[in-house]
């Protein structure tokens, strides 16, 4: 379990988390989701002792991370895949981390195949793509088989199969009872691999919810219905008292309705339905309308792409 209470850091004016209070909990997969900026990896630093804080306090399993002894074997983090000797192999890297962290050479061979870097294991890392980067690093937080593991943006780099298996990793130890917080832009993967989601915007907490409330609280469900008789079902839906939005598409869009009610009407009146289906908002609908207010950058939609990468970017 991680703990948070009242935590906020300050660099100079700028505050860049402020007052956060949260619980990550076991055997769940908890999402960290905030736009660029939003103070994620400050927050992620702050929880492995790495920035100190302006105030407030983090708990790794009831303790400073400064208290921990051999920490590796309680917290694993992957942060910054860059951050790897690349002088060193693999399992020199993987070794000097297990030697220092009391953890048996062995479990360098394991976490190695693990992770499928075994035939690459004696390979300097300054060789490694990027996908290859990222496994070490999981490979890294993995060595200590700690109950608490961190992830920060883990499927960057990682082909379709990678990503496949980072997201049945994190799910299945979090299904060991590990506690498993993972920060990501993606918002699809999200959605796959979180049950759990902590929202943050310009440093504060936005959410703290399951998946599913965080979706349905954040975004509108309604039921989408096409039909060739528009008139008549129309006229139907009024007089059963029933709220229709009409889109410009043709098709019908009603609010809070029961698709069955809706069929059961259009069947007794015989009116054709080409579809009549449910809608709910992704993950990234929901996310971008709770947090509009707090996005830092913003892109201009309306103009011709930038000649330069950057030029057509301004803080909001
Ligand atoms: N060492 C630092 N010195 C000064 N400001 C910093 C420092 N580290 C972070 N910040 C500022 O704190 C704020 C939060 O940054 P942080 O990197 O934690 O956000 P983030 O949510 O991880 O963003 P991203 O999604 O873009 O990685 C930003 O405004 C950033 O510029």
């Amino acid at each position: 379990m991680i703990e948070l209470e009242g935590l906020s850091k300050r660099y100079g004016e700028k505050v860049a988390v402020s007052s956060l209070t949260f619980t990550v909990r076991p055997g769940i997969v908890t999402g960290f989701l905030g736009p660029n900026g939003a103070g994620k990896s400050t927050t992620m630093r702050m929880m492995l002792g790495l920035d100190r804080p302006t105030a407030g306090d983090v708990r790794i399993d009831g303790r400073h991370y400064a208290d921990l002894k051999d920490p590796l074997k309680y917290i694993g983090a992957l942060l910054d895949a860059k951050a790897v000797h690349g002088g060193r192999s693999a399992y020199n890297h993987l070794l000097c981390l297990a030697q220092s962290n009391g953890i048996p050479n062995s479990r360098v061979h394991e976490v190695l195949d693990t992770v499928g870097l075994s035939a690459v294991a004696k390979k300097k890392a300054k060789g490694f793509s990027l996908g290859m980067g990222q496994r070490l690093g999981i490979a890294g937080a993995l060595l200590g088989d700690p109950r608490i593991l961190m992830f920060d943006e883990p499927v960057n780099g990682l082909d379709p199969e990678g990503i496949h298996w980072i997201r049945n990793l994190m799910k299945s130890l979090a299904a060991q009872g590990r506690t498993v917080f993972v920060s990501s832009h993606l918002m699809s993967e999200m959605a796959l691999t979180a049950e759990h989601l902590v929202v943050i915007g310009q440093g504060r907490l936005l959410a703290d919810t399951s998946m599913a409330e965080f979706i349905r609280q954040n975004s509108r469900a309604y039921v989408r219905i096409r039909t060739p008789q528009r008139e008549r079902l129309l006229d139907v839906l009024h007089g059963a008292g029933i709220t229709v939005v009409e889109t410009g598409s043709g098709a019908l869009e009603v609010d809070a309705g029961k698709p069955e009610r809706i069929g059961e009407l259009a069947a007794q009146h015989q009116i054709v339905l080409h579809e009549l289906s449910p809608q709910q908002a992704s993950l990234e609908e929901a996310f971008m309308q709770l947090t509009a207010e707090s996005v830092e950058y913003h892109a201009h939609s309306d103009t011709a792409l930038p000649h330069q990468w950057g030029d057509g970017w301004e803080r909001g």
